[in-house]
């Protein structure tokens, strides 16, 4: 036994102790991967030494992650941590533990862990993890600012005990920062603790600070199952939903390699969840062997942590620069010290907008928390004050253009910083790029390499230049052949056509996003010119156009420069007009179908019945839309049917299939649209 390992051991239990103490009373030092690191630390220590003792193994004993203050409850059963596994080999030592077992797999939610107890159907008590073993009652608190907490289990006799994690949303947690920018909430499962022990439960309820239940447990005693139903479920979902409670995803695993395609599809959908989530649960599916599995003083033996990549890590701030946007917003652009975040490493960061950096103090030279979520830009969500030095500057808000010298215009919630120079060089670029884009113009050939190079030279200078382009011209180019430049027109040529939806979207006007542009071909608009005779008011009475849209697209609308390229535009013989697919949907003539008063999800690929032609699925929709259905981009309750073209994934029916919402093939769908007359 080396002195030093022993040593470090010891140190490394005072410091799990240390963070454990500091994040049950909601002042974390250390983001959860950072501290999971300690404990990994601590494992591999003692397992590559076994001569190496600790009186009191932290990773050994039950503890409480949240304080409790008031009346405690002795559970029922223990509440307890969970084994960890965050390497394939773990999870496979795992799974050769128990030869021959399924399991099942659900998300691991990032909150509060709660026991609801209930007696002949009316709440007994609510109560926290605490210890494991004594849990604090809150259940006046819980009743208030838990939702999903049902307040009678109809129909129920007996004990019933429901476990699960309260959670504050992602949503609310945004709207509530959004309101409380001088005292925002750090993270959600933070928010979800800090909610729970707050003073005045009904001033949260006020200000929106709420929390929502995921019910993913339950235990019935004393003949409190239904009747005939036997013994309880393997798996409580389907009971657990009757009765009310909102359950999270849950994934059935014959073997390890359905365990690792529902750990794979649940990160897959972890950036949709509106909660946060750290891991993946996994868990012997039948009740009996994970009972017969028995627990460590820590953990069930049954169950298992899958660890998911941090989504927050710490960094520090190493610079700000403000680039230009295409439509002339100036934003901060934080580069951090290279880390590994949300499974990449990131070394660029959103900083959001001004308002944020002003209110939220940042620094350069600060500790910050970085987050990442799915394919979202990793942006910085705040900093640490407690970690200055003293070396830290303050960040300054430019006041010119970086790219053109114009004085910036501060503008909306965020205080943003505006060039609105349409000329200023960087806009410029970006503006052709955009409107040669695939939402816009779709020049499939023309590359940005070759745009910003074409900029650069003065040859480009507004989207109607595009359409002056000669394959000679472009041929004088070092590595540009004939048939690359022909080519490089010929795709120039084709986007003539693309209508006035698309056109709208190309211009790149300031807020006016790709609805705004659907929205006013469905207003029945036919040419860009009837729109840019549109005074604020009339804008305004469109549907789902706001003042500040119409605001925006009347200021755009009435500069010479717009005028002037638009009437380009004409010349060039781009057509601005609406096209026929924009054009609002006649339902009425549709004949009755059973997609009249539908609300239907499409997914798959579709092909035409008669020709075997691909179908684009905007199209699809188009045609159902005409036939009075309405169109939904995910499966819900409230969806009527989901309409499965070719290649649909399983994880898709089978939620359909979750929520009792019919499954319709392509055949019967065209089938529908054919009787209701619209193809
Ligand atoms: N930042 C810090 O300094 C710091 C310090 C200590 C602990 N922590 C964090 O606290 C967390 C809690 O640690 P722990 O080991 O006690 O708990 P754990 O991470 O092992 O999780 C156990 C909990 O998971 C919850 N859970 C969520 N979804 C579930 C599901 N679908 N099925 C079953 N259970 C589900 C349960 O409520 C249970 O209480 C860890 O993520 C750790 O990183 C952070
Ligand atoms: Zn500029």
């Amino acid at each position: 036994m080396t002195d030093s390992a022993q040593q470090q051991a010891t140190d490394l239990a005072a410091q799990i102790d240390h963070h454990r103490k500091l994040y049950a009373q909601g002042v974390p030092e250390l983001v959860d991967a950072d501290y999971d690191a300690l404990e990994e630390r601590l494992r591999e220590l003692l397992a590559a030494n076994p001569d190496v003792a600790l009186e009191d193994n932290p990773l050994e004993r039950p503890w409480s992650p949240e304080l409790v203050a008031g009346q405690t409850i002795r559970h029922s059963r223990p509440m307890l941590s969970l084994e960890k596994a965050t390497t394939p080999e773990q999870l496979e030592a795992f799974v050769a533990r128990f030869p021959g077992q399924a399991f099942r797999v659900t998300p691991k939610l990032d909150g509060i862990s709660l026991a609801i107890a209930y007696r002949d159907g009316a709440v007994e008590y609510v109560a926290t993890r605490g210890d494991g073993r004594d849990g604090e009652r809150v259940t006046e608190k819980a009743q208030l600012v838990v939702f999903g907490l049902p307040e009678r289990l109809e129909g129920t006799s007996g004990r019933i005990e429901v476990r699960g994690e309260a959670v504050m949303l992602r949503s609310t947690f945004d709207a509530y920062n959004d309101t409380h920018p001088d005292r925002p909430l750090v993270n959600p499962r933070n928010a979800a603790a800090g909610t729970l022990v707050h003073k005045s439960p009904q001033e949260c309820v006020a200000r929106g600070r709420t929390l929502r239940f995921f019910a993913f447990d339950l235990f019935e005693e004393d003949g409190s199952a239904p009747a005939g139903a036997g013994e309880v479920p393997d798996d409580p979902a389907a009971r657990l939903r009757a009765l009310g409670f909102d359950v999270p995803d849950v994934f059935p695993a014959a073997d390890a390699d359905e365990l690792a395609r529902a750990i794979a599809e649940i990160a897959e959908r972890r950036s949709g969840y509106d909660f946060d989530i750290d891991g993946a649960v996994v868990r012997l599916a039948s009740r009996r062997a994970f009972e017969a599995a028995g627990a460590t003083a820590a953990a069930p033996r049954g169950a298992l942590a899958w660890k998911y990549p941090a989504e927050e890590r710490m960094t520090r701030l190493l610079d700000v620069t403000w680039p230009v946007g295409k439509i002339g917003r100036v934003v901060p652009r934080a580069q951090v010290e290279p880390v590994f975040v949300g499974g990449t490493t990131v070394t660029y960061a959103s900083l959001h907008n001004p308002r944020l950096v002003r209110e939220r103090d940042i620094r350069v030279g600060d500790t910050v928390r970085i987050m990442r979520r799915g394919d979202v830009i990793p942006f910085i969500a705040g900093s640490v004050p407690e970690r200055r030095t003293g070396e830290e500057r303050e960040i300054v808000l430019p006041t010119d253009c970086p790219s053109c010298g114009t004085a910036l215009v501060v503008r909306g919630t965020g205080e943003e910083l505006w060039c609105e120079n349409l000329q200023c060089p960087a806009q410029a670029v970006r503006r052709l790029i955009h409107w040669s884009s695939r939402h816009a113009a779709d020049m499939e050939g023309v590359g940005t390499t070759w745009i910003e190079k074409l900029a650069d030279d003065g040859v480009l200078e507004r989207p109607s230049d595009f359409y002056g382009l000669t394959v000679e011209q472009l041929m004088a180019y070092e590595r540009m052949g004939e048939t690359s430049s022909a080519a490089m027109v010929a795709s120039i040529d084709r986007s003539r056509g693309l209508g006035l939806r698309r056109a709208l979207i190309g211009l790149a006007i300031p807020m006016a996003s790709e609805g705004v542009a659907k929205r006013l071909c469905l207003a029945g608009f036919e040419r860009i010119e009837e729109i840019m005779a549109l005074d604020a008011e009339q804008l305004e009475a469109i549907r789902d156009i706001g003042p500040k849209v119409a605001a925006s697209l009347v200021a755009y609308f009435s500069r010479p420069e717009v005028r002037d390229e638009i009437a380009a535009l004409r010349a060039a013989g781009v057509d601005l007009d609406v096209r026929d697919e924009d054009r609002p949907i006649e339902v009425a003539d549709a004949a009755e179908t059973p997609l009249k008063g539908a609300t239907v999800v499409v997914t798959g690929a579709f092909s035409d019945p008669d020709s075997g032609q691909k179908v684009p699925r905007p199209a699809v929709v188009r045609l159902l839309e005409q036939a009075g259905a309405t169109s939904a981009s995910s499966v819900s309750r409230s969806t009527t049917y989901l309409i499965a073209g070719a290649d649909v994934g399983a994880s898709k029916t089978d939620k359909a299939a979750r929520l009792g919402v019919e499954v319709v093939d392509q055949a019967q769908a065209w089938a529908w649209l054919a009787e209701a007359g619209v193809r």
